[in-house]
Order: C-alpha cells, then structure tokens, then sequence
C-alpha cells in the first residue's frame, strides 16, 4: 500500500516534469529554436555516423545547452513575479543567468565544431 502511493507520487512527479517541459516548448520561442537545432544536429550526427563516444559528448552538449536555458527562463520568470520594477539587483542577476546561457552556447559551438569539422572535411 505504502509502496503503491510512493510510486504513484514518483509517476505523478515524472508527469509534472514533462509538462513542465511541454510549458517551457509552448512559451519560449527560444525553446522552438533549441528543439530545431537539437533535430539539426541528431540528424547531422546520424548522417556523419559518429563514433559512440562522439554521441556521448554530443548529447552531453545538448543537455547542458537545454538545463542553461530553462534555468535561465526560470530565473527571469521568478524574478519578474517577485520584482516586476526595475532594480540594479535584478539587473545583476538575470545578466549573470544570461551569462551562464553564453557560456554554454560557446562551449557547445567550440564542441559541434571539433566534432563535425573533421567529418565535413
Ligand atoms: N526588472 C528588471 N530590473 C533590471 N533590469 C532588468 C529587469 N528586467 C530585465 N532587465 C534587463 O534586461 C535584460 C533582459 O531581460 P529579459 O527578462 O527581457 O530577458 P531576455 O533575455 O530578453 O529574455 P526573453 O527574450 O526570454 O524574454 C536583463 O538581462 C537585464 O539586464
């Protein structure tokens, strides 16, 4: 019994979380753009054939670029329900998340470059 609604929970939790991922797809243009790219990229992946621990590094990539960004969009939501004024601190922090954003996408560039570069050539 106690087992049963401990799983029920967790199924309930795995169902918030990807509606929550549905939310983030049906708000943010910025998501569609991510979708578009990932689908880019797999498909580039699959054409190349790369090697698995190519994949592994591709994926990786593509996970951090997606948690940056959805936790940036989580950043400017709370911080305009709690501070809809402008204020140096929300300043602060939403360019900080936007940084963390930056910093990955650089990092997936220098990584699809050195992984797709050698194929294409
Ligand atoms: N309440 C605020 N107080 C101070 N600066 C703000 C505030 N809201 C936004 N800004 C400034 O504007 C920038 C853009 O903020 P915004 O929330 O529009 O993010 P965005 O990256 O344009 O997101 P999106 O395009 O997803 O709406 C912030 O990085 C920050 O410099």
């Amino acid at each position: 019994m106690r087992k049963e609604s401990y799983f029920s929970r967790r199924l309930a939790s795995f169902g918030y979380a990807f509606s929550g991922i549905a939310a983030f797809l049906r708000s943010e243009p910025h998501a569609r753009i991510h979708l578009a790219a990932t689908i880019v990229v797999t498909a580039a992946g699959c054409w190349y054939k790369l090697s698995r621990m190519e994949w592994i590094l591709l994926i990786i990539t593509i996970a951090m670029v997606w948690v940056t960004e959805m936790l940036n969009t989580v950043v400017e939501k709370i911080m305009d329900h709690l501070s809809p004024d402008y204020h140096p601190r929300v300043k602060w922090i939403k360019d900080v998340a936007a940084g963390a954003v930056l910093v990955t996408a650089i990092a997936a560039a220098g990584i699809g470059a050195l992984i797709f570069i050698p194929h294409i050539l």
